[in-house]
């Protein structure tokens, strides 16, 4: 008897839930209206849509209304009603005017590779731009150099690992350049210990990312280890020395190239370890097909910011498929360290020609104290 009066009292309870649930509808719906009305006032006097003082004013009175133990329930609900209010207030305002890209540059092209004959990422260039011509340069600033001044009309750059994650300084360059990702392509890395044949290996080369990726074999291997700029240069650099005692971390068909014996193959820990790697060009290129968005962007450091961010992607059915902080980047000198010190990149579905996302950049650009565009590309298999 008494558990049915339970049962009928939450009966009784979620029917006035659903009726405020009405209520609460009505009133959004009546708020959006209103919101409608000042986009509108917005448009005829070039006003922008994110207004800040306006939304702190707001959100000050809401938060000081509330009981103690739901200010802040409230304020997030605001925040979030406003955000709503900014991308339907964003589709009225935006002619925002589809920017113009470049068309790609047509093959064949000079690509500007780190290291030398037999890298990773000269394969990765070849997949990429399969009648080009291939310049090698020492370090990957040296290939920015060549794309800024002309002696390349791509680079082609490892961006990040499937083991080690993220290649900093490739996104540092990005950032410092201001240069644009146009490609991207991925190839499996079948790392192996190559040396001279009958070597009594002391001492092992090869790039730093290639030595966290066989972090476990190197563990177990009685030798001291030192990165060297490229695995490539690596085992040219061994191929070359009369040293007996120097091994490299290379690929297989690197190996061979330089007459090196492979020691020991397989030896990254993933065995499904993958590169990324991207082309780079000095203006961003879009066409019609690409699906792939990268930026990257600083947040303030408040409570709720990320999750802000990131409502605006759902907010415009967009997915997201990547996101990451790092430090910001020395070279950026427009964001302030004190107060702005990591970075979030981020990659996302989606073509920069189409309007919900020029909305949702621009939206993007005018909230955010940084934001950059890194490029729409496609992804090559
Ligand atoms: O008051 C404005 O300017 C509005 O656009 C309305 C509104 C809101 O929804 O309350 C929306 C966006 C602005 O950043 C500030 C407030």
């Amino acid at each position: 008897m008494k558990k049915r009066r339970v049962k009928m009292d939450l009966k009784e309870i979620r029917k006035e839930i659903d009726a405020t649930d009405d209520e609460i509808l009505r009133l959004f719906l009546k708020r959006m209206d209103l919101c409608v009305g000042v986009a509108k006032y917005k448009k005829e006097n070039n006003m922008q849509v994110f207004q800040g003082k306006r939304e702190q004013e707001i959100l000050e009175r809401i938060k000081s209304e509330s009981p103690d133990d739901l200010a802040e329930g409230a304020g997030q609900l605001f925040t979030c009603i406003m955000d709503i209010s900014k991308c339907l207030q964003q589709r009225i305002l935006s002619d925002a005017p589809v920017p113009h890209f470049e068309s790609p540059k047509i093959q064949p092209v000079r690509i500007a590779c780190p290291g030398t004959k037999g890298s990773n990422t000269e394969e990765a260039s070849v997949k990429l731009f399969p009648d080009s011509e291939i310049d090698f340069y020492p370090d990957f600033s040296d290939v920015f150099e060549a794309v800024e001044n002309g002696g390349a009309d791509y680079g082609v750059l490892p961006i990040e690992n499937s083991t080690a994650g993220d290649i900093r300084q490739t996104y540092d360059l990005l950032a410092k350049y201001n240069f644009y990702i146009c490609k991207r392509t991925q190839i499996k890395i079948n790392h192996c210990l190559a040396a001279k044949p009958g070597a009594d290996i002391k001492t092992i080369y090869s790039h730093e990312q290639a030595l966290k990726q066989c972090f476990g074999f190197l563990k177990g291997y009685p030798a001291r280890q030192v990165p060297y700029a490229n695995t490539a240069l690596a085992a040219e650099m061994v191929a070359n020395s009369d040293d007996n005692t120097i091994a490299a971390i290379c690929s297989e068909r690197c190996a061979e190239l330089y007459g090196l014996e492979t020691v020991k193959r397989d030896i990254a820990d993933n065995p499904d370890n993958t590169t990324r790697f991207i082309c780079i060009s000095k203006r961003p290129e879009v066409t019609p097909d690409a699906d792939i968005i990268s930026i990257c962007m600083s947040l303030p450091h408040t409570t709720g910011s990320l999750y802000r961010m990131l409502i605006r992607f759902a907010l415009y059915g967009l997915n997201i498929t990547k996101i990451e902080s790092a430090p910001v980047p020395q070279a950026k000198q427009d964001i302030k360290r004190e107060t702005f010190d990591v970075v979030f990149y981020l990659d996302f579905e989606g073509n920069a020609l189409d309007p919900e996302v020029v909305r949702l950049m621009t939206i993007l650009e005018e909230e955010m104290k940084y934001f950059k565009f890194l490029g729409n590309y496609k992804h090559f298999d």
